[in-house]
C-alpha cells in the first residue's frame, strides 16, 4: 500500500544512529547537507526524470541525454551553485555524458600539463563551457600502451606551428568519451617529432569543430564509433573516431608544464619523471576508487532492501514465509559486498589523501611518493572496479527474477558500469605496473634501501634476497601469479584503511560497532576466500582457519539485524536508486505490478505484427491440425 512502509520493521531492529552513519559515509556534516540538498533538487525535477532511459532508442536518447546537460547547466548557473554542488548535482542527475570528460579529464588535463599561462587562456574558456573538450589519447590500434601511439605532431620551424596527423588507419583515436558528437576541442596525445626526432607521447589542444557551426574543422574527421553494452547505459556517450589529416596548430598549444618546445624547435625535457604526462590518468583512477563505492553501494542498497522484503520457503503452519535475507547463503554472498561498499569508501577517502599529497610534493620537486602513487592508484582501481563490476552482478542474481528486470535498476547499473574495468587502464595492465612496482621494491631490498609507506611490510622477505633470481626474466614467466600478489597488496591496503578508520573519533551511538563488524567481515571473507594461499604457506593452521570461518558466520549474525540500516545510511534517493527492488518503503510487488503495464509493448492489447507474422502461422498450423 502506498504511504506505508513495508521496511520498518527492519528498521527498528538497527542497534547503531542511522544519522551519525550517513555523516560517516558522506565524509562530513556539510557533505551531507550538500548531498541532501541537491539530491532532492535533482529528485523533485521532472526534467531530471531517467526511467524512460532503456526505452529509448539511441538518437533519442542521445539528445535527450544533451537536454538534460543544457538544462543542468542553467540550473547550476541559475543557483549559481559552487564547484562542489555542480559536481554533487551531475553525480545525482546519474547520466553518463560528454560532461563527464570535460570536467573530469579535459579540464584536469590542462591543470595538471599546461604552463601557468596555457591554463590562463583555456581554463577561463572551460569553465564557462564556451568550449567542451574530451581527453583523446586510445587509437584503434593502441589503448593500455601509450607509447605506441601513432597520431603524430611534427614540429615546422617556418611556421611555429604543429602538424597533427594521423598517419595509419590504426592512429585514428578512438573511444574518448565526448568526442564522437559534441566537443569542439581535444587534448590530444600524439608523438611529438621534431627535426625527424621522435622525442615521445605528449599533449596537444586541438580544435575539432567550429565554435560558429559545429562542423569539423578542415583535415578533422570525426564521428561517433556506434552502439554499445546494453541498453541506454553508456549510450548517452557519443564515444568517437578522430582523424587528422595534416592539422596545424600554434607551437603554444603543445602542454608544456612538464617538457617544452622552443621557437627554435629545441626540446626541453624538464627535470621531471616523464611519466608526469600520465598525471591526468593517476587523477582520474584515484577519482574512480571512491566512485566505486558509490556504485557498489547502490547496488547494495537494492539487493538488501529487496532480500527483507522478499520471502521463499519456510512457512511453518501456515504462517509467513523465510525472508531470503536470513539464509546463510544470501548473507555470505550479500554482506562482504556490503562490508566492501564501506571499505572503499575509506580507502578512496585515503587515496585522495595520498594524491593530494603528492600534488603538494610535485610543486616542491619531490617525485619521492610518485611510484607509490602511481601503484596505489593503478592497484586500487583495478582492485575496486573490478569487485565492484561482479558486485553489482551478485546482487543482480540475489534478486532473483526480478533482478533481471529494468526497473531493478540494475542491468543498467551493471551496464554503465563495466567498462570501469577497462577505462583509465585494462585491469590487468595496471596490475602488472602494480607487479613491477613490488618486484623492484624486492630488488632493492638487498641494498639496504628499506620500504615505507604501503609497502612496509615487505622489509620482512629479507629472505627472498638469498635467491639472486633474475627479476626480469622471471617477471613474464610469473606474470600471473604476479597479478595476483599486486591483488593482495591492494586488498592489505583496503584492509588497513579500514582499520585506521576505526582508531579514528567516530561518533554516533553503535556506529564504530557497526563498522568493526563490517570490517570483520571484510577480511574474514578474503582469508576465507583464499584460505588454500594461506594454509599452503602455513600462515594459517586448519583449525585457525575453521575458527575464522566461525567468526565470519557470527559477524553475518551480528549484521543481520542491522542491514537495512547500513544501507539506509547510505543515504540514496529513490530517484537516485531507480529500482523498484530498491524502494525505500520496500512497497515492491504493486509497483512490479504497475510498472509493467506502461512498458510501449503494452499499449496494445494484439501487438503490431499480429496480423503479418502470428495470425498466418495460426490459420495455417489449425489447417495442418484439421488434416
Ligand atoms: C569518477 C570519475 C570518472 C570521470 C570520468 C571517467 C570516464 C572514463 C573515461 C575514460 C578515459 C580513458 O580511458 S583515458 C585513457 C586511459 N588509458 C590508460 O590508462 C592507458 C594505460 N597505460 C598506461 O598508463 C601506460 O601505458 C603504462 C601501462 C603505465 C605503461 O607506461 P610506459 O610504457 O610509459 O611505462 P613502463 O615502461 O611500463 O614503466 C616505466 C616506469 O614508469 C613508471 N610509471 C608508469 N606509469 C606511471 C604513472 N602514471 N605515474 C608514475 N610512474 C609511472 C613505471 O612504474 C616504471 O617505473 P620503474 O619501474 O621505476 O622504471
Ligand atoms: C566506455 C569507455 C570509455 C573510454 N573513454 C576513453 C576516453 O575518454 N579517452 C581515451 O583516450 N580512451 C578512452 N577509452 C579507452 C580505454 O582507455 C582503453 O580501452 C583502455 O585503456 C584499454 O586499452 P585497450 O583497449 O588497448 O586494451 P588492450 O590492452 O588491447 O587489452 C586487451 C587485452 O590485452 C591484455 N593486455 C594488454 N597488454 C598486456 C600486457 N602487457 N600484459 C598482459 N596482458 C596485456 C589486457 O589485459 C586485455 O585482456 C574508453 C574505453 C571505454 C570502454
Amino acid at each position: 500500500m502506498e504511504g506505508v512502509d513495508h521496511l520498518a520493521d527492519e528498521r527498528k531492529k538497527a542497534e547503531f544512529n542511522v544519522e551519525a552513519m550517513k555523516i560517516v559515509w558522506a565524509g562530513s556534516q556539510h557533505n551531507l547537507e550538500v548531498s541532501n540538498r541537491i539530491s532532492k533538487l535533482v529528485a523533485d525535477d521532472p526534467a531530471f526524470r531517467k526511467d524512460d532511459r532503456t526505452m529509448l532508442p539511441r538518437k533519442e536518447l542521445f539528445k535527450n541525454t544533451l537536454r538534460k546537460a543544457a538544462y543542468a547547466w542553467k540550473r547550476i548557473n541559475e543557483l549559481r551553485l559552487s564547484e562542489e554542488e555542480a559536481s554533487k548535482l551531475r553525480f545525482y542527475v546519474d547520466e553518463t555524458a560528454y560532461t563527464d570528460l570535460h570536467w573530469g579529464m579535459f579540464i584536469p588535463a590542462i591543470k595538471g600539463q599546461g604552463t601557468d599561462e596555457q591554463q590562463r587562456k583555456w581554463l577561463p574558456l572551460a569553465y564557462k563551457m564556451q568550449i567542451i573538450g574530451c581527453y583523446a589519447q586510445t587509437e584503434l590500434g593502441h589503448g593500455s600502451n601509450v607509447q605506441g601511439l601513432e597520431t603524430t605532431a611534427t614540429f615546422d620551424p617556418h611556421t611555429d606551428e604543429f602538424v597533427i596527423h594521423s598517419p595509419t588507419l590504426t592512429s585514428s583515436k578512438w573511444w574518448p568519451g565526448g568526442l564522437g558528437k559534441v566537443s569542439t576541442h581535444a587534448v590530444t596525445y600524439a608523438r611529438l617529432i621534431i627535426d625527424g626526432k621522435d622525442h615521445g607521447v605528449h599533449g596537444f589542444i586541438v580544435q575539432l569543430r567550429s565554435l560558429e557551426d559545429h562542423r569539423p574543422l578542415p583535415g578533422i574527421t570525426v564521428g561517433d564509433i556506434g552502439m554499445k553494452f546494453g541498453n541506454g547505459a553508456y549510450n548517452t556517450m557519443d564515444n568517437g573516431v578522430l582523424r587528422f589529416d595534416h592539422v596545424r596548430i600554434p607551437r603554444n598549444q603543445m602542454l608544456m608544464k612538464v617538457s617544452q618546445v622552443t621557437r627554435e624547435g629545441k626540446y626541453k625535457q624538464s627535470d621531471v619523471p616523464r611519466q608526469l604526462v600520465y598525471g591526468t590518468m593517476v587523477y582520474v583512477r584515484q577519482r574512480i576508487v571512491a566512485d566505486a563505492s558509490c556504485y557498489l553501494s547502490r547496488a547494495v542498497c537494492i539487493a538488501t532492501r529487496y532480500s527483507a522484503v522478499r520471502r521463499q520457503f519456510g512457512s511453518q503452519n501456515g504462517g509467513p514465509e523465510t525472508q531470503v535475507i536470513d539464509y546463510k547463503t544470501q548473507q555470505s554472498r550479500l554482506f562482504p559486498l556490503l562490508a566492501s561498499a564501506y571499505a572503499f569508501r575509506f580507502v578512496g577517502e585515503w587515496l585522495e589523501w595520498l594524491y593530494t599529497d603528492v600534488m603538494q610534493r610535485l610543486q616542491a620537486n619531490d617525485f619521492s611518493t610518485l611510484p607509490e602513487a602511481h601503484a596505489c592508484t593503478a592497484g586500487l582501481k583495478s582492485l575496486t572496479t573490478s569487485v565492484t563490476a561482479d558486485g553489482i552482478e551478485e546482487c543482480r542474481k540475489l534478486c532473483g527474477g526480478h533482478g533481471y528486470l529494468c526497473t531493478s535498476g540494475l542491468p543498467e547499473l551493471f551496464a554503465v558500469y563495466v567498462p570501469a574495468c577497462t577505462y583509465e587502464g585494462d585491469n590487468i595492465v595496471l596490475l602488472l605496473q602494480v607487479a613491477r612496482f613490488l618486484m623492484k621494491t624486492v630488488s632493492q631490498i638487498g641494498t639496504g634501501k628499506q620500504p615505507v609507506g604501503t609497502i612496509a611490510y615487505m622489509g620482512r622477505i629479507e629472505h627472498l634476497m638469498q635467491c639472486r633470481c633474475n627479476v626480469q626474466r622471471g617477471f613474464a614467466e610469473l606474470s600471473a601469479d604476479l597479478v595476483e600478489a599486486a591483488v593482495a597488496h591492494c586488498q592489505l591496503i583496503v584492509v588497513s584503511k579500514f582499520i585506521e578508520k576505526l582508531q579514528q573519533d567516530i561518533p554516533g551511538e553503535g556506529v564504530k560497532q557497526q563498522l568493526e563488524a563490517l570490517c570483520g567481515i571484510y577480511y574474514l571473507s578474503l582469508l576465507h576466500k583464499h584460505q588454500g594461499d594461506f594454509l599452503a604457506t602455513s600462515y594459517l593452521t586448519p583449525k585457525q582457519s575453521a575458527l575464522a570461518n566461525d567468526q565470519l558466520r557470527a559477524l553475518y549474525s551480528k549484521v543481520r539485524p542491522n542491514a537495512i540500516a547500513l544501507v539506509d545510511a547510505f543515504n540514496y534517493s529513490d530517484h537516485f536508486l531507480s529500482s523498484i527492488l530498491g524502494r525505500y518503503d520496500g512497497n515492491v510487488y504493486p509497483k512490479l505490478y504497475e510498472a509493467a503495464w506502461k512498458d510501449p509493448l503494452n499499449e496494445s492489447v494484439v501487438p503490431d505484427g499480429y496480423h503479418e507474422y502470428v495470425r498466418p502461422l495460426l490459420k495455417q498450423q489449425l489447417h495442418t491440425a484439421r488434416l
